[in-house]
């Protein structure tokens, strides 16, 4: 006798076969060996495949043996974040340590849907042995559509939202005796927040745009420095008195190119192989500057004659006496060990990579530092003349003329002020 309600007749049959199912399952998992497993699940797979026309495209979260990090796979979360903030049930929260602000993804198996020049494609989020990955299925009419333009517009799109978000640091070498490798790292950071911009500085509007120009051209030129064979690096070494917006400019250039900053302090560099590696551990995509480079080191000394130097350690030796500095630990860094850690950097990462030397007294350093090839462009900070106190008074005052204009222009062209003194007196606080 069948039972009157058919439904409920199912219901019966799947109540009673589900816990026969899941029993067996286990078994299945438990003890069939790997080997075995992955076989049959190929073949079940092929089954379904030439029954379903549906194609799945899976992206891992972490590559090849070492792991690294899969940047396609970031990209497609980055892209499907705020699809998934819209459509999605379950979100995940990421804090990335380079992201101003957390990612949400979609959580392990939540599924969004998308679609793109009215083809729907779903993406889910999944996990196997602990490996995340991310599929995309779609209708196999659609392969050719899918594979080779909605995926380059996910990754590039993707890509895009990764740099917005990604928060640009500014870098510091902690001194060699503080740190140790495992616990700190070589360069400690801080979010980067400078202002300054190539609007606000003041110099030879023409020479502005200048090294605008230069570096958009820099920036864009990746596969131009591949083929003549030549890392893709630019130095710069930027001289001119105090005040007149050497450290200013690093800043401005940083944010035009959207890089992070990392700022050596060589004086606390124990020696040319701690220098090496922190060097190494530089990114693309960074300004790498040495500050006051006179001042860091005697770099000078090479050139000086032997006799010069054995009078000036004698003198050296007694003031240190006198001040009781001789127990201090000091940097063992030399101009050669500068110059050879200089050449590595560049071969560390293929990103682009900029260096910055400030100096107020170019004449004091050595022509193997500074030569064309190791610093590119010399860019002299000059005093303040009358283009650029129209910058600061715009800037400072928001004025474009004034009828004191003829007599300033006179003034500032005659006098060397500092654009940093005539900043001080407009400043209106
Ligand atoms: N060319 C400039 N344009 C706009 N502001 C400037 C300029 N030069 C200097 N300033 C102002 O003066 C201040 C000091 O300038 P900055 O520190 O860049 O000078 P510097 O050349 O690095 O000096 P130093 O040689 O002493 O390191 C800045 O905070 C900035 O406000
Ligand atoms: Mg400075």
């Amino acid at each position: 006798m069948f039972p009157t309600n058919p439904t409920g007749a199912i219901w019966g049959l799947v109540g009673t076969a589900m816990p026969n199912f899941v029993f067996l399952w286990t078994l299945y998992k438990q003890f069939m060996p790997s080997e075995i497993r992955d076989y049959t699940e190929k073949y079940f797979y092929k089954m379904i495949g030439s029954v379903s026309n549906t194609v799945h495209i899976r992206f891992t979260e972490h590559t090849g043996k070492g792991l690294k990090r899969s940047q396609a796979y970031d990209a497609i979360r980055n892209f499907l974040s705020s699809k998934s903030m819209a459509r999605a049930q379950r979100l995940t929260a990421n804090e990335s340590k380079n992201s101003k602000s957390v990612v949400l993804s979609l959580d392990d198996h939540e599924e969004v849907e998308d679609s793109f020049n009215g083809v729907k494609v779903k993406w889910s989020s999944n996990v196997k042995d602990e490996r995340r990955y991310l599929t995309l299925s779609f209708q196999n009419r659609h392969r050719e559509m899918v594979t080779k333009t909605y995926l380059d517009h996910v990754l590039k799109e993707g890509k895009e939202i990764g740099l917005r978000n990604k928060e640009r640091k500014l870098f510091t070498n902690n001194s060699s005796q503080d740190y140790s490798s495992w616990k700190e790292g070589r360069w400690g950071n801080v979010p980067f927040d400078h202002p300054a911009t190539f609007e606000t500085s003041a110099m030879d509007p023409e020479k502005k745009e200048g090294i605008k120009k230069e570096l958009i051209r820099f920036s864009k030129a990746r596969d131009y420095y591949r083929k003549v064979g030549k890392p893709w690096k630019r130095g710069y070494l930027l001289f001119g008195p105090p005040g007149t917006g050497k450290s200013t400019m690093i800043a401005a250039m940083a944010n035009f190119l959207d890089y992070d900053v990392y700022d050596l302090e060589l004086t606390t560099v124990e020696d040319n192989s701690e220098l090496k590696k922190l060097m190494l551990d530089i990114t693309g995509k960074s300004i790498f500057v040495i500050e006051d480079i006179d001042c860091s080191l005697d770099l000078t000394g090479q050139r000086k004659k032997k006799k010069e130097e054995d009078e000036e350690d004698e003198e050296d030796e007694e003031e240190k006496e006198l001040t009781g500095e001789g127990s201090k630990r000091e940097s063992k860094v030399t101009l050669s060990g500068l110059l050879n850690a200089i050449d590595g950097l560049w071969s560390a990462s293929n990103g682009a990579k900029i260096i910055v030397f400030t100096t107020n007294f170019v004449d004091k350093l050595d022509l193997a530092l500074i030569h064309r090839g190791r610093m590119d462009n010399h860019i002299e900070m000059s005093y303040c003349r009358f283009e650029a106190f129209k910058v600061l008074a715009k800037n400072y005052l928001e004025i474009e003329s004034h009828d004191l204009y003829g007599e300033i222009e006179r003034l500032v062209e005659e006098t060397d002020m500092s654009p940093a003194d005539v900043a001080e007196n407009l400043l209106q606080i």
